[in-house]
């Protein structure tokens, strides 16, 4: 494939290629709406500055709050020293951000979501559920790596019991210190995106390193006392690594907040989803309602009581989430919560 070169004075540098960081027919029919300037993708974001990628080389823009906001992945043109345009993302996995309730953009034109869960420490299904939805959300497959192989006798009983919590969920299991499943993972990953999620200590850089078979992300020691990592990696960086497969590894992330719509949630549980159909009622909330299928499941045993919670909390976040967005749909609430709490006092007083 030829690499285009418009009216910029890049010399061409074999690597990394635009190939190599991911470019592809896709992007080259994008690039055909816009002007002057090359392509380059997007390799790391420091909150200040981003460090773009084009076949001439890899240089610092400053970040303009005037222009859309950039993630690590995005594709954009770029002329004289400036973004000019950002192309349409294929994908884009966001967080909401737990202190701001805004949402913040993790990495964008990603195809598989990494969710590292280390198994020094128990697996946390709720923070699972969560970064599996931002998964979907985002237009990506989640892909569960139970990392740190090498400390537990086998990881099938391990597998086996996430799948019955998580069912439908692609698992891998790896030991960067011995390379177990390394290389079943760089497969999986030939000429796509992977971005790492987390938390800290989970062994995110760790495997970035023993999938490219040399040291690029600084690694940290857990304290011992609780498996806690201690937020080694601080930027989001894409890595472009063999087999044209691209890896942006993040900072560890102990609070996700879903950043999806109910919509979104549901299709991370589709065992409900297919159940749901045979309840009674088309809006059943599967809490006490007559005639539901899903509670006949949990009843009978088909259908785990945990799963049906986990669902229930992500609706109920994403709701929030959608309610916090819309200020119409507050000062709504915000009536009905006023009328709940006057009939309140109206029947307390008679
Ligand atoms: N036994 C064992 N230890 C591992 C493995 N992978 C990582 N570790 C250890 O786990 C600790 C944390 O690993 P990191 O790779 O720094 O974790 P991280 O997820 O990148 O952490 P942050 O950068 O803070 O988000 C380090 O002490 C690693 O040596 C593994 O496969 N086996
Ligand atoms: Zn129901």
């Amino acid at each position: 494939m030829s690499l285009p070169h418009r009216g910029s004075s890049a010399t061409p540098q074999s690597f990394p290629s635009l190939a190599a960081l991911g470019w592809s027919h896709r992007w080259q029919a994008a690039l055909a709406a816009y002007g002057a300037g090359c392509p380059g993708r997007v390799v790391r974001h420091d909150g200040s500055a981003v460090l773009i990628s084009t076949e001439g080389g890899t240089r610092h823009f400053p970040v303009r709050s005037s222009a859309p906001a950039l993630a690590v992945g995005d594709w954009v043109v770029v002329d004289d020293g400036r973004v000019l345009d950002l192309l349409p993302r294929a994908s884009l996995l966001r967080r909401r951000d737990p202190s701001t309730g805004g949402g913040q953009l993790i990495a964008a034109n990603v195809d598989v979501v990494g969710i590292v869960c280390g198994l020094d420490r128990p697996v946390v299904h709720g923070r699972l559920q969560r970064f599996t939805s931002l998964a979907w959300d985002a237009g990506a497959s989640p892909l569960v790596i139970l990392s740190k192989a090498d400390l537990v006798n086998s990881t099938a009983n391990i597998e086996n019991s996430l799948l019955q919590q998580h069912p439908g969920v692609d698992i891998v299991s790896v030991a960067a210190t011995t390379a177990t499943g390394v290389f079943d993972l760089l497969g999986r990953c030939a000429k796509r995106t992977l971005v790492l999620v987390g938390e800290s200590g989970a062994g995110k850089s760790t495997l970035l390193n023993a999938l490219a078979g040399r040291e690029l992300g600084a690694t940290g020691k857990v304290r011992r006392s609780d498996a806690k990592g201690r937020h080694t990696t601080t930027a989001r960086q894409l890595f472009a690594l063999e087999g044209d497969c691209c890896l942006i590894d993040t900072p560890g992330m102990r609070e996700v907040g879903v950043h999806a719509d109910v919509a979104t949630v549901d299709a991370g549980f589709d065992d409900i989803a297919e159940l749901a159909v045979g309840c009674r009622f088309s809006d059943c909330g599967h809490a006490n309602e007559p005639g539901c299928e899903v509670l006949a499941a949990v009843a009978d045993g088909r259908l785990s009581e945990q799963r049906v919670r986990a669902w229930n909390q992500l609706c109920r976040e994403a709701a929030w989430a959608e309610l916090r967005a819309d200020p119409a749909a507050q000062r709504r609430a915000g009536r009905r919560l006023a009328r709940v709490i006057k009939d309140a006092q109206r029947a307390k007083r008679r």
